[in-house]
């Protein structure tokens, strides 16, 4: 933990300046999104020493000086500009560090994304999926108890921002993850939640020997189907599609290990207790059940743990209603209660610190 979760430093000045940033957060998103999205940041940080004037950005992008000014004088107050000293009577912009980082960093940009396309209409009802437990805000996108069950119904500017964020973090990890999965004989591979099919084929390019059966529900083992025939792998990689809360659902037996990565987090702690129990009967003391996640009170820096604490929000409102990214301890506990126990951790997996957990029957 850091910290500062633990002490209150903050001058009562400092402390009224971030009040203000929490009370205004829409309107700053937006108007970040709008100097990225309109070509202004990266006009800014062409001008680079130079600086530029609210005139020249209005002229060179066609856009009216009033526009300009209103984002220009914003983006200075929440530091993404400073002004260049000068005699003449016009403001001379230049990026800061925080402009940089909203024009490049890929986090960034893989984080605004999923708030504006995924998050930003449903964040409205947050409160109201917290008094309820429902997903409140979903319904902008289609009628689903869950966002898993209309994912592959959603359109393609949320599928974009929600795969490019999905993508973006797990990926990261999965390189460092295969020499680890893979350091025992692993001949059969479940694959629960495999969604696109991105780690099974990496692990069937990675082991030449490999079968891995990914299990996830119906709408996804469709796309993954098809990846993995694209990938050349249909006859390493098959599928398996079910609700795995449903209770009639049983899990196949014979796998050597059991991998589930950014899965959990899309169940409570009961539910993931209820998912284990049912993996229980279908394994031996020999088969490894691998846990991959993001843990916001794991991470070296943060700004991982915020988008972390963030992005629990998204499944208060969008995703399901019940679920969150994990505390290290309730994580573990949930998957122990399902008659496991944790035989090993990896921690800082990849640039965004996954963790690994290893467990085996108890
Ligand atoms: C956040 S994605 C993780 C995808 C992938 N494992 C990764 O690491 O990028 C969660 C996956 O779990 C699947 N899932 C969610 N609820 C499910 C359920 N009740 N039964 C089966 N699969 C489910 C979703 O369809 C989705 O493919």
């Amino acid at each position: 933990m850091f910290d500062h979760y633990y002490t209150d430093e903050m001058d009562a000045v400092n402390a009224k300046f971030e009040a203000q940033k929490i009370a205004f957060a829409p309107l700053s998103f937006q108007a970040a999104k709008a100097l990225r999205n309109l070509g202004i940041l990266e006009l800014v940080s062409k001008s680079r020493k130079k600086g530029i004037t609210v005139k020249e950005i209005a002229d060179k992008l066609n856009l009216s000086e009033y526009g300009v000014s209103v984002l220009m004088e914003m983006g200075l107050g929440m530091s993404i500009f400073k002004l260049k000293e000068s005699t003449t009577e016009d403001l001379i912009y230049t990026l800061s560090k925080v402009g940089f980082f909203l024009l490049a960093d890929d986090m960034t940009r893989v984080n605004m994304d999923f708030s504006e396309d995924v998050c930003y209409q449903g964040a409205d009802d947050l409160e109201k999926s917290i008094r309820t437990g429902k997903p409140e805000g979903l319904k902008h996108f289609g009628n689903w108890t869950t966002v898993y069950e209309g994912l592959s119904q959603t359109s393609d500017q949320f599928k974009k921002s929600w795969f490019g964020f999905d993508h973006f973090y797990s990926d990261l990890a999965f390189p460092e993850a295969l020499p680890i999965v893979f350091e025992k004989p692993v001949k059969r591979l479940f694959d629960i939640g495999g969604n696109t099919a991105k780690w099974a084929i990496q692990c069937c390019k990675f082991k030449s020997d490999v079968q891995v059966s990914i299990i996830d529900l119906p709408g996804q083992t469709a796309v993954a189907k098809e990846n993995a025939k694209k990938a050349g792998f249909e006859n390493r990689i098959d599928t398996i599609s079910c609700n795995v809360l449903d209770s009639e659902t049983k899990f196949p037996e014979g796998a050597n290990a059991v991998w589930m990565s950014q899965f959990l987090d899309c169940f409570s702690l009961h539910q993931i207790t209820k998912i284990l129990t049912k993996i229980y009967p279908a394994v031996n003391s020999e088969t490894d059940i691998y846990v991959l996640e993001p843990i916001w009170d794991k991470q070296r820096f943060e700004a991982a743990s915020y988008s972390l604490q963030a992005t629990s929000l998204y499944f208060t409102c969008i995703a399901n209603g019940n679920s969150k990214m994990y505390r290290y301890k309730e994580l573990k506990d949930a998957v122990e209660a399902g008659g496991f126990h944790l035989e090993e951790a990896h921690h800082n997996l990849g640039i965004n610190s996954y963790s690994l957990l290893r467990f085996r029957k108890k």
